[in-house]
C-alpha cells in the first residue's frame, strides 16, 4: 500500500473530526474565510481542533490573511499548520512563518504550464506547497470548487518541497490522480460532500482507502 498522506479540508462538526481521524487521514483542514460555505468561527475552530485525537495535523486555512486576524486564530486556537490560500507573496510567506513558528504551506492554482514556475520560488520559502486548480474566473472562493486541472502538467514533478495534489478530487477519481502524477499527499473539499459545506462521512472514508490503496473506492 503506498504511504500516500490524505488532508480533508472543511470540518466543521465533531463527527467530521472523528470520521477523519478514524479513516486515517493525516490532516485536518479548518476553514477561516467567510464567503466559504465551511467557514468557522474562532470559538467554533478551538472547539474542534481540542475534540481532535493527537497525531491527526491539524491546519488552519486562511486567504490573504493579515496579521490581527492571524494573530486571533493562533492565539486561541491549537494548530500544528497554517495553509495560505490567497495571494499572499512569497515574503509574506517567509513573515508568517517566522511570526508563528508554525509550518505554513502555501496553496497555488494551476491551470497551465505557465502556472508552474512560481511553484520554485515559493518552495524556497514554504514548509509544503499545495498544488490546486486556478479558481474560474469570477469565482467566489480562490479553492473548493470541486474542479480539477490538467494533472499531466505536475505528474511525477518534484519540488524543493513535501508538495500536495488538490483540486476537485474525489472518491471517484482520487486513484488516477495519485497513479498519473505520483502525488504522495492528496487533499480533498468539496468532492467529500453531499452539499455544499456538510461533509459526507460514507465518501471521506472511500477517499481514503481509494487514495491509499490506488485502486477504485468501496463505497459502503
Ligand atoms: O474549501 C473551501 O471552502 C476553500 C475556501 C477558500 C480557499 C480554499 C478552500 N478550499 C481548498 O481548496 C482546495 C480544493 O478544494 P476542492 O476539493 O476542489 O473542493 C483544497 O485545498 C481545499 O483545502
Amino acid at each position: 500500500m503506498p504511504d500516500i498522506r490524505v488532508k480533508i479540508c472543511g470540518l466543521r462538526t465533531r463527527q467530521d473530526v472523528d470520521t477523519v481521524a478514524a479513516a486515517g487521514a493525516a490532516y485536518a483542514g479548518f476553514v477561516f474565510f467567510a464567503k466559504s460555505p465551511r467557514n468557522l468561527t474562532i470559538p467554533e475552530a478551538r472547539e474542534l481542533t481540542l475534540w481532535a485525537p493527537d497525531g491527526l495535523c491539524k491546519v488552519a486555512l486562511v486567504v490573504d490573511a493579515d496579521d490581527a486576524t492571524l494573530d486571533a486564530i493562533v492565539e486561541a486556537v491549537p494548530l500544528d499548520m497554517l495553509q495560505l490560500h490567497g495571494r499572499e507573496t512569497p515574503d509574506r510567506v517567509a513573515e508568517v512563518r517566522a511570526r508563528y513558528g508554525l509550518p505554513v504551506m502555501k496553496a497555488l492554482g494551476v491551470a497551465d504550464e505557465g502556472d508552474l514556475a512560481p511553484l520554485l520560488d515559493y518552495s524556497l520559502v514554504a514548509d509544503q506547497l499545495l498544488i490546486d486548480a486556478k479558481p474560474p474566473k469570477g469565482a467566489a472562493l480562490p479553492g473548493g470548487n470541486g474542479i480539477t486541472f490538467d494533472w499531466r502538467l505536475v505528474a511525477q514533478r518534484r519540488w524543493l518541497r513535501p508538495w500536495m495534489l488538490a483540486g476537485g478530487l474525489n472518491p471517484e477519481n482520487v486513484a488516477e490522480a495519485v497513479r498519473l502524477t505520483n502525488a504522495r499527499q492528496v487533499d480533498v473539499s468539496s468532492g467529500v460532500e453531499s452539499a455544499p459545506g456538510l461533509k459526507d462521512h460514507a465518501r471521506i472514508a472511500a477517499f481514503v482507502r481509494a487514495a491509499r490503496a490506488d485502486g477504485p473506492p468501496i463505497l459502503r
